[in-house]
């Protein structure tokens, strides 16, 4: 039976993965219509298409799959009442985000003169992001607080209450976006969160815009000028609010799970989901795909001191500052121009996204006496080789 696909065309590896299984016809995600699905049996996605009644109503599709660890923009109780299978892709892109993380980090060190360990990093959830970015920083040293009140500490550690977590030097968001139930996250950092935090905390968000009230942050930060915001999610995507972005210390275009390996992953994930429901054997393996990355090695001599080598290593493998310096300065001249230039601008930032490995593809030369220097970089996560 050949299986007609209807994909975004931002999915890599679409051809390679899915080729052999039936006809594949590609659409831009974020205007994907009832009409794109007529023929379709199954549709892929990534997180810029609602998928729900009003995409899916009249359509034959039996499978859909997002190539993404978020399912926010996917309504899975449609999909169960009309027996449509469901594969998304969790965990695809943890590393490249706890990547995007340690670089923010080291940026917020340079600024302030400080080093890695003399930070209290809260994490709030602790599922793949949050708990791989919780192991690579309590191996570096650095202290954590984490909490996430659907885990069992036996699980992820020792969990603390939010009230505590709010006291931290930095307060990283690794939560799904949820609107509904005791816990749910909408405008889970509100002003009244942000009014408890140190005055000169440091709020990073890269999870979903919306988990915090971005109109209560740019006030705060109006109001406490030491108190500081990188951001990689906002509220109302395409939708940027320029004078957010301008106060922010960081900010990137939703862009910190966009490594090539992430996103390769994600394809490979729903490709599976997809064999399994329409009974299709799996043929394609992710290693038959990925390339081996450009950066071959990077060298350390024994002078290096440790923070500098652990910050040259990670900005080798993902520098966020460029992400930073190209955001702002696409939107500040799309700013200039007509109506809908932001919005544009911010998806052509997305789908022209540069090339990027995950921090484990990187090999990193230690001479073999700096037990330290190879622990640490170990510990971020680099293939760290004794020379
Ligand atoms: N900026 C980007 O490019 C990317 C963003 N994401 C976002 O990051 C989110 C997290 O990713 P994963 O860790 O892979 O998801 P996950 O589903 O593995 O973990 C989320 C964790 O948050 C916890 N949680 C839920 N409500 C909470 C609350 N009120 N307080 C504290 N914890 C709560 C859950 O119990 C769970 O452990 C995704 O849902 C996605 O929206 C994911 C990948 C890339
Ligand atoms: O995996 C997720 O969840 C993400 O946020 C993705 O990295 C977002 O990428 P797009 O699906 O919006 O391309």
């Amino acid at each position: 039976m050949a299986v007609h696909i209807v994909a975004d065309e931002n999915i890599p590896l679409i051809d390679e993965f899915f080729a052999d299984i039936g006809t594949i016809t590609r659409v831009a995600g974020r205007t994907m219509s009832a009409a794109d699905l007529s023929a379709a049996d199954a549709l892929l996605v990534r997180s810029v298409t609602q998928v729900n009644e009003s995409l899916l109503a009249g359509s034959n599709v039996k499978f859909v799959g997002t190539a993404t660890i978020g399912t926010d923009h996917v309504d899975q109780d449609y999909l169960q009442q009309h027996n449509i299978g469901f594969r998304s892709a969790p965990g695809c892109n943890a590393q490249a985000v706890v990547d995007y993380i340690l670089s923010a980090l080291s940026v917020l060190n340079d600024s302030r003169g400080q080093a890695f360990t003399d930070l209290t990093v809260a994490i709030v959830g602790v599922g793949n992001v949050g708990l791989l970015l919780r192991q690579r920083l309590e191996e570096m040293g650095v202290a954590v607080l984490a909490v996430d009140p659907f885990k069992d500490p036996q699980d992820v550690g020792e969990l603390v209450s939010l009230d505590e977590v709010l006291q931290a030097d930095v307060i990283s968001l690794h939560t799904p976006l949820t609107t509904d139930g005791e816990h749910a996250t909408r405008h889970l950092i509100n002003a009244e969160r942000l009014q408890r935090m140190k005055p000169d905390a440091c709020l990073i968000n890269s999870c979903r815009g919306a988990v915090v009230d971005n109109r209560a942050l740019q006030q705060h930060m109006l109001a406490q000028p030491e108190f500081e915001a990188i951001l990689d999610v906002w509220e109302n995507e395409p939708e940027l609010d320029l004078e957010l972005m301008n106060r922010a210390m960081l900010a990137t275009p939703h862009i910190a799970g966009y490594s090539l390996d992430g996103k390769m992953r994600g394809t490979e994930m729903v490709y599976q989901g997809l064999c399994e429901c329409f009974g299709v054997p799996v043929r394609r393996k992710l290693a038959q795909f990925l390339p081996e990355p450009g950066i071959k090695m990077v060298t350390f001599t024994d002078q290096v001191p440790m923070n500098q080598a652990l910050r040259t290593a990670i900005r080798a493998a993902y520098e966020i500052r460029v992400d930073d310096g190209v955001m702002r300065s696409a939107m500040i001249r799309a700013s200039h121009q007509g109506d809908g230039s932001l919005r544009a601008t911010f998806d052509q930032l997305r789908r022209d996204y540069p090339l990027r490995r995950d921090i484990p593809r990187l090999k990193v030369a230690v001479p073999s006496k700096c037990h330290d220097l190879q622990d640490t970089l170990k510990a971020a996560g680099f293939d760290v080789r004794a020379k």
